[in-house]
């Protein structure tokens, strides 16, 4: 297996405060990943280590077996397009475009031309006059005519309108597909993450709560109901990941090792979408909420 992008024990602080912390993946070459958790958690951390724009504190990353931080000559593998799509906004597309072919040793600017003249997006005007989601289009463009081979995007969907996230996405899939782009995708969409994307990272409260292929994942999770729990070890059950109870009856989200062959369990599948909200209700919120003085 390619991998990528790997991080060991990747940490990054900012004074007390861990913004990421023990992390450790691995990104198999040619998947479209999603970068998921709340506000907060760590996603941009991850990706600015993972271009080289943060140096680590703790652990290691390496993009294409080098560090970003120290090694520049990665870079020109990878596409990195930031939350707020900062582009220099007194420049027209076509400038952009024009001056992407200057800083980069490789550059498809018929790629870049074609995508936004499809996308209608008016090459003379300056990019600051354009709206947020045209803006993010045009990023998008130019991250791709750089043909990277790891293309890494922080809520690239943000600041489209429904139609728009549709079509952004269904292209971003088109693009990439062809050439074998790695993908590494940061939303808080997760419907529309689910349809495009094959591989998953759960952040929470700075640590990776759930990683792997998509498939798989959903594979390896059952909900069951049954009668009351009393806490005891269930065949087949790995971990519980989260429980609700009533009087006698309890619903449970599990991660299974094996057939759960209890009749009393009634056994059904679960949604990527209701296993990913699962695992960002599981971590305690004590340490946010006591930050303000404020009880958790
Ligand atoms: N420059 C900084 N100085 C101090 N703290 C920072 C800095 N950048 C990020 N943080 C903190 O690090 C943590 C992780 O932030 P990060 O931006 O990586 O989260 P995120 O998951 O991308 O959030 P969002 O979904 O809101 O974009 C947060 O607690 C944030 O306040």
């Amino acid at each position: 297996m390619d991998v990528v992008l790997e991080a060991d024990r990747l940490g990054k602080r900012y004074g007390n405060n861990w913004a990421l912390r023990d992390c450790s993946l691995r990104l198999p070459a040619g998947r479209i990943a999603a970068l998921v958790g709340p506000n907060g958690a760590g996603k941009s951390t991850l990706l600015h280590l993972a271009v080289g724009l943060l140096r680590p504190d703790a652990g290691t990353v390496r993009v294409f077996g080098e560090s970003p931080y120290d090694n520049r000559g990665s870079l020109a593998d990878i596409g990195f397009v930031a939350q707020d799509t900062p582009l220099y906004r007194d420049f027209t597309a076509a400038e952009l475009v024009t001056a992407g072919a200057k800083l980069n040793q490789r550059w498809d600017g018929d790629l870049a031309r074609n995508r936004l003249a499809q996308l209608g997006i008016p090459p003379d005007r300056p990019v600051g006059k354009l709206s947020g989601g045209q803006r993010a289009q045009v990023a998008l463009a130019l991250a791709l005519a750089k043909r990277p081979r790891l293309l890494l995007l922080d809520e690239p969907v943000a600041s489209l309108d429904p139609l728009a996230r549709r079509e952004f996405l269904q292209s971003l899939m088109g693009s990439v597909a062809d050439a074998g782009t790695t993908v590494l995708l940061s939303s808080h969409l997760l419907a529309d993450l689910e349809r495009v994307c094959d591989y998953l990272i759960v952040l929470n409260a700075a640590r990776v709560q759930l990683l792997g292929a998509a498939d798989d994942i959903v594979a390896d999770h059952r909900r069951l109901v049954g009668p009351r729990h009393d806490g005891g070890p269930i065949g087949g059950v790995a971990a519980v990941v989260r429980a609700s109870h009533t009087d006698r009856q309890s619903t449970l989200l599990v991660r299974t090792d094996g057939p759960i062959t209890d009749p009393s369990w009634t056994v059904r599948e679960v949604a990527l979408e209701d296993l990913i909200l699962a695992y960002l209700a599981d971590v305690d919120s004590t340490t946010s909420h006591s930050a303000w003085g404020v009880p958790a």
